[in-house]
């Protein structure tokens, strides 16, 4: 597929940087730039001419990067599917400069093109690309074309992160347990279509369950219903709110989903023969969890 029709997936933003106090500054990086900015990104959405020259740097400069990350293995693709504010991609993406996840994101995709994760993408250099096409995101890319353009980008693994929409299956069946996706409850329980975001809290909450947590599994062609790789705990309380709930769960998918898409870009994955996927330990080779 043409990079026209990916440019032509958002209006691109030009990131300036605002001088903050040195306490609150943090590195960040805009664009391909690898030095890093010692100030906040304000980043404003303005029209500008469509980003194919995005695309064509963030698929250049990507290829740039891939060299062997400290665990000898090659350093691995990733595209983040999300529908939503991002917080796990955004982990994610500062797991991968920071060298925790042999990574680099090098596509972001969405069906809503105006959300917060969206908007962080443009704002870091990664191209965004609609999908699926919809009256209300006209731009989007179909199936084939996003195919096409994962392959073009050489992607090795697919990351769900708040994405909404049924992933078709010409898709799931592209990356063979090489999708994960997290979800905001210990599956199989509260899993499954009807359940996401808040809806999963209030329904937890409303079960009586004591304790719930995210789960890191493989995407297959239902919802929630592919392999286990990993999960959290955390206690339910007797006065809990959905929201407060919902934090302490979405502390927890930060910190298990880096360590899982860490494990994949190490090749630490293993399938017992019985097909539960188990993650080896980077310290000790002969622990599994
Ligand atoms: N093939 C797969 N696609 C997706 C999976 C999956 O496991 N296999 N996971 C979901 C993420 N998810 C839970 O983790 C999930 C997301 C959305 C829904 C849902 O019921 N969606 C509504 C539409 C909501 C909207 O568009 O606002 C629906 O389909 O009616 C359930 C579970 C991502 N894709
Ligand atoms: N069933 C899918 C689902 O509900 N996913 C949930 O959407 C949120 C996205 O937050 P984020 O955009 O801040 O990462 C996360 O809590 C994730 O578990």
């Amino acid at each position: 597929m043409e990079a026209a029709a990916v440019a032509s997936s958002g209006t691109g933003l030009r990131c300036s940087l605002n001088p903050v106090p040195r306490q609150q500054r943090r590195s960040a990086r805009v664009g391909f730039t690898t030095k890093r900015q010692p100030c906040a990104v304000t980043c404003r959405r303005l029209l500008l001419r469509p980003n194919a020259r995005l695309y064509r740097a963030a698929s250049a400069s990507a290829s740039l990067d891939s060299g062997a990350g400290n665990s000898g293995v090659s350093r691995k693709r990733l595209a983040v599917f999300l529908s939503g504010g991002g917080s796990n991609f955004r982990s994610i993406h500062e797991a991968a400069l920071g060298g925790e996840v042999n990574g680099d994101v090098v596509a972001l995709i969405t069906d809503k093109p105006g959300c917060g994760g969206a908007e962080y993408a443009r704002c870091n250099g990664i191209p965004v690309i609609v999908f699926p096409k919809s009256k209300s995101a006209p731009e989007g890319v179909s199936t084939d074309e996003l195919l096409n353009v994962l392959r073009d980008l050489k992607v090795d693994f697919v990351l769900l992160a708040g994405y909404l929409k049924l992933i078709p299956g010409e898709l799931v069946q592209a990356y063979p347990r090489s999708m994960l996706n997290m979800h905001p409850s210990l599956l199989p329980a509260f899993g499954g279509k009807g359940y996401y975001g808040s809806r999963v809290h209030k329904a937890v909450i409303a079960s009586g369950a004591r304790y719930s947590g995210p789960t890191v599994h493989f995407v297959d062609e239902q919802f929630d219903t592919g392999r286990t790789l990993a999960q959290r705990v955390v206690p339910v309380l007797a006065n809990d709110t959905p929201e407060q709930l919902a934090a302490r769960v979405l502390h927890e998918e930060h910190q298990v989903y880096v360590e899982a898409v860490a494990a994949l870009c190490e090749d630490r994955i293993v399938w017992r023969e019985d097909g539960v996927p188990l993650i080896k330990s980077r310290t000790n080779p002969n622990v599994y969890t």
